[in-house]
């Protein structure tokens, strides 16, 4: 049993998919820094539109197709904006803690993913409504990550920049040639806390933002929540969100096609369809780096672990292709 679906004429030639009833299979998919932002990394208001509306094209393509789709996203440049903000404007307005820069991340950019996939979808003839859950995540209060801060956030400064915010007690990471960023706490997540309302939600047929920058991060404290200041890495939420939904998928998409052995090396080779025991060994010989293609593939590996039936490094453009596991680093349980 299926209906017929145009496809935008926009994008590419009027074509039509096949949406069959049948067709329930669940996919998280986590979308990376590099596609909220412009081309150079830029945040600006338009830059961060303009990369969402072609961030979502793939995706609106897989909703057409009649999979459950959860979106997750990162945050980083834009929270490490906002707390620039905070400290410029610390004399006139009182400043916010990092978890409440998350939790705005987590409105601003869910706006942003929800009115282009809205448009994205309406396009192609297809009537899915789309809703951002504000989420938080579970972290340990003695987490080694808060006294050992890695998590880039903001935009690169120069040394000279990172020297005179340091002196303010804040934590700066040279990236080499890029410059510098601040860096901040980033707790293991433990919990999706708000997943049963993506689990509702995505029963009643919506297509749902979730987890944004990892969700904001709260610990247990006084018989309920309370937020803490961190950001969370966003793959290794979104794998904790895939099984907490029972997700039969978890795609990673980046601004790489696959995840590399001997990256940036001339023996650089593509790691295509691999196993979770070759992954580990690749990881633990030092091949993917940490902050970046480290965290993806352990969000991989976890996911497959834990139960799950697929799971992909890749792309944009190849999002559905690496649902159907014929793009990307793969893997299968
Ligand atoms: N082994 C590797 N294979 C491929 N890319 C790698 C590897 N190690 C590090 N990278 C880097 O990881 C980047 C993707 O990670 P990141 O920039 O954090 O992505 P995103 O912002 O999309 O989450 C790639 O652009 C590449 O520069
Ligand atoms: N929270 C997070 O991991 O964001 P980025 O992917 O933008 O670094």
């Amino acid at each position: 049993m299926g209906i017929l679906c145009p496809r935008a004429a926009a994008y590419g030639k009027a074509r039509f998919t096949l949406v069959t009833t049948a067709n329930r299979e669940r996919v998280v998919i986590a979308l990376g820094g590099n596609a909220m932002t412009g081309p150079d990394g830029s945040a600006t208001p338009d830059a961060q539109r303009r990369a969402v509306e072609v961030a979502v094209e793939p995706v609106a393509d897989l909703v057409a197709s009649g999979a459950q789709v959860v979106l997750t996203h990162g945050n980083g440049p834009q929270v490490g904006n906002l707390l620039i903000k905070n400290q410029l404007a610390a004399r006139v307005v009182p400043p916010v803690p990092l978890d409440w820069c998350g939790a705005q991340t987590q409105a601003t950019i869910g706006f942003l993913v929800l009115n282009a996939l809205r448009g994205a979808l309406a396009a192609r003839d297809v009537d899915r409504q789309v809703a951002v859950v504000v989420t938080r995540t579970l972290v340990d209060a003695a987490d080694p990550g808060f006294t050992d801060p890695v998590k880039p956030v903001g935009r690169y400064f120069s040394a000279r920049d990172a020297e005179r915010f340091g002196a303010l007690g804040q934590s700066w990471r040279s990236f080499g040639a890029k410059g510098w960023r601040r860096v901040v706490a980033s707790p293991e997540p433990l919990e999706i806390l708000d997943a049963p309302a993506v689990d509702a939600l995505l029963a009643a047929g919506f297509v749902v933002v979730a987890a944004g920058g990892g969700g904001v991060p709260v610990v247990r404290a006084d018989g309920g929540y309370h937020g803490v200041e961190a950001v969370i890495d966003k793959d290794l939420a979104a794998q904790l969100l895939a099984r907490h939904v029972g997700a039969d998928t978890l795609v990673i998409a980046t601004n790489v096609e696959y995840a590399m052995a001997g990256y940036g090396t001339p023996d650089e080779k593509p790691i295509g369809r691999t196993t979770v025991a070759r992954l580990r060994e690749y990881a633990a010989a030092g091949h993917f780096a940490g902050g970046s293609m480290g965290p993806k593939v352990e969000a991989i590996v976890r996911f497959v672990s834990a139960g799950g039936k697929r799971a992909a490094i890749t792309s944009l453009e190849l999002i559905g292709d690496a649902v159907d596991g014929k793009a990307g680093t793969v893997i299968e349980g």
